[in-house]
């Protein structure tokens, strides 16, 4: 278990000269199903940015599998296992479906498993990028992160801006993924239901920093907490 541990330990970071994040421990164990919640500018992003090495690192460390991250660099960290689908989704608009898939394969990644888990993108395979519908963006995206093979899976807003039953479609995919246990998933996100529907464990992160943490269990009982914390909408 230990060995593929992801842990932050009193992380200071932002970009350039600034601090977004202060002082932040954190750490997430193999198989672990984490939300992050919290309004925005809360320092989510830079959450997830920081552990792929994309910010600058002002004090404290980060290790993952008993490695030191702090100095390295972020296809390095892929490499380890670390994998990061972003806000804005990570796709080449020019080439086709496949074509994007087919670039980050990596190990004994398949093409297969890809279409397994999203059959719309075997249906559009042929199709470029920019002809993708948001939502088939959204999938190509989170596929090719996942030709990766992440042990960490870091999605960052994966909802944002999609049809109801679209979201509905990636959480069941987010679902299969956390299902055997083996893969950490990290999910930033505004949709605080669907997050704690999802995550065994919360974080609520407000100025950079993490205000509460525990079982997103107390916080479907007692949601004053996240009113009270982040503001963010579900329902008293
Ligand atoms: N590239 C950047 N350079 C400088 N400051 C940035 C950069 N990206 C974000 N910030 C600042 O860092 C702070 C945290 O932003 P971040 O994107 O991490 O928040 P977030 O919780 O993910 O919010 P959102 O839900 O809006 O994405 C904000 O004040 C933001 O303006």
């Amino acid at each position: 278990m230990a060995d593929r541990l992801l842990e932050l330990g009193n992380v200071t970071a932002g970009y350039g000269p600034t601090h977004v994040l202060r002082d932040l421990s954190l750490s997430v164990a193999p198989g672990e199903r984490l939300a992050v919640i919290g309004r925005n500018g809360a320092g989510k992003t830079t959450l997830l940015n920081t552990i792929m090495g994309l910010t600058r690192l002002h004090g404290g460390h980060l290790r993952y599998g008993g490695r030191s991250l702090d100095r390295m660099a972020p296809h390095r960290r892929n490499g380890l296992g670390l994998g990061l689908v972003p806000q804005t989704r990570d796709i080449f608009p020019s080439l086709t479906v496949e074509e994007n898939l087919l670039s980050c394969l990596r190990g004994d990644a398949t093409l297969e498993e890809a279409y397994a888990l999203f059959p719309r993108l075997k249906e559009r395979r042929r199709n470029g990028g920019m002809q993708l519908s948001g939502g088939e963006q959204q999938m190509l995206s989170i596929a090719r992160t996942l030709m990766t093979r992440p042990e960490v899976l870091l999605l960052d807003e994966p909802l944002e801006g999609l049809a109801p039953v679209i979201c509905e479609q990636l959480m069941a995919v987010f679902e299969e993924l956390a299902k055997d246990g083996t893969r950490a998933v990290v999910l930033v996100e505004q949709h605080a239901e669907a997050a704690l529907a999802f995550a065994t464990r919360v974080i609520l992160m407000a100025n950079g920093t993490i205000v509460h943490e525990g079982p997103a269990g107390d916080l479907i009982a007692d949601k004053t907490l996240l009113h009270r914390h982040v503001g963010v909408g579900i329902d008293p």
